[in-house]
């Protein structure tokens, strides 16, 4: 047997490069209330005069990263606050993440957009990690556009590629891991919300319109996706099962964003750009990485962030206006 690597087990000389002193992510079963986040919702729109009205939740390598190109880096007139300033609001932990929300315009549209995004992995409950698709209703957002990063199952689509959300699976909301989880304050919906109709039908046609008038509907694809608790990528067996239920894209966000934002009634429109194929051979060498998914997202940042500005500019006619 391998001698044990004595530097790490006396801790005197460990290199890791895991942060020193790691984020406070337990809740000790302690849920926020209508109240608490109406006052991190009033506390924001004290500190900006932005009233958005669309919501952008950007992927990995879509902003969440420092990338100068991205959607995030091209919001007008930006106005920004940091996570750990805004009352109640989780921290971003994953290293080299973003922590921010950034108020401003997208095609003159007011927006805000969530710079860094909470996944379970980190260690945050569903709930919590939801926590600000909740602010972005009490601040009047009428529309939800999450993005992210996932692995391409369906063996048609490749690097790269773009991926209407057309449904999802909620793997995890099968073994009882729902945001909506607990006791339901229905100011913010129903106890039973129907998911049938999660992402909206005309935003998804209009996306498709976009793709074509930008000349990218050759790499826009229109699928399901699935999201799993992560943070370890796939077994063979896992993408063979997935595969055999229908899943074209599978990733670590966006399901539970877009329940919590169904279940206020938020529009919902998902997009996830293809950064990896998902190994479902056990000949095949590739192995899924966190760098592979970042060099994706460099490479499709432009294209993202052309195609997701439109899109803001076409949906604010579909978006339901104020009784
Ligand atoms: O925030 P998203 O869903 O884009 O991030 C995916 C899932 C993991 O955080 C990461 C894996 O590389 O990409
Ligand atoms: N679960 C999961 N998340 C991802 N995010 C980017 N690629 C992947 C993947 O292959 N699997």
């Amino acid at each position: 047997m391998a001698p044990v690597n004595a530097d790490i087990v006396n801790g005197s000389k460990v290199t890791s490069p895991v942060k020193k002193t790691l984020p406070e992510v337990e809740d000790n079963g302690k849920r926020y209330s209508y109240e608490m986040l109406v006052e991190t919702a009033n506390f924001l729109l004290s500190k900006t005069d932005v009233r958005p009205v669309i919501g952008v939740i950007c992927g990995s390598g879509m902003g969440s990263y420092w990338n100068e190109g991205s959607l995030a880096e091209n919001i007008s007139q930006p106005e920004c606050i940091a996570y750990e300033d805004i009352p109640n609001f989780p921290i971003s932990t994953v290293e080299g993440h973003h922590g921010k929300l950034v108020f401003g315009y997208i095609s003159d549209v007011p927006v805000v957009a969530m710079q860094g995004r909470f996944h379970y992995y980190e260690g945050y409950p569903l709930w919590k990690c939801c926590l600000p698709v909740r602010v972005m209703k009490l601040l009047g957002v009428k529309a939800l556009i999450a993005t992210n990063a996932a692995g391409g199952l369906n063996p048609n689509y490749k690097i790269g590629d773009l991926m209407i959300v057309r449904d999802h699976i909620n793997m995890m909301g099968f073994a009882g891991n729902n945001p909506l989880h607990g006791p339901n304050d229905e100011r913010f919906g129903p106890r039973f919300p129907p998911m049938n109709k999660a992402y909206n039908y005309e935003f998804r046609k209009v996306a498709k319109e976009v793709a074509k008038e930008l000349n990218i509907d050759n790499m826009v694809r229109e699928g399901v996706y699935t999201c799993l608790g992560g943070p370890n990528f796939e077994t063979v067996a896992e993408l063979n099962m997935l595969k055999m239920l229908g899943v074209d894209a599978v990733g670590m966000s966006t399901v539970h964003e877009v329940i919590t934002a169904r279940h206020c009634d938020m529009s919902v429109f998902a997009l996830s750009l293809i950064t990896n194929e998902c190994v479902t051979s056990y000949d095949h060498d590739a192995e899924a990485n966190h760098e592979e998914v970042l060099d994706v997202g460099r490479m499709r940042q432009d294209i993202l962030r052309d195609y997701v500005s439109k899109l803001v500019n076409r949906f604010v006619k579909y978006l339901p206006q104020n009784p």
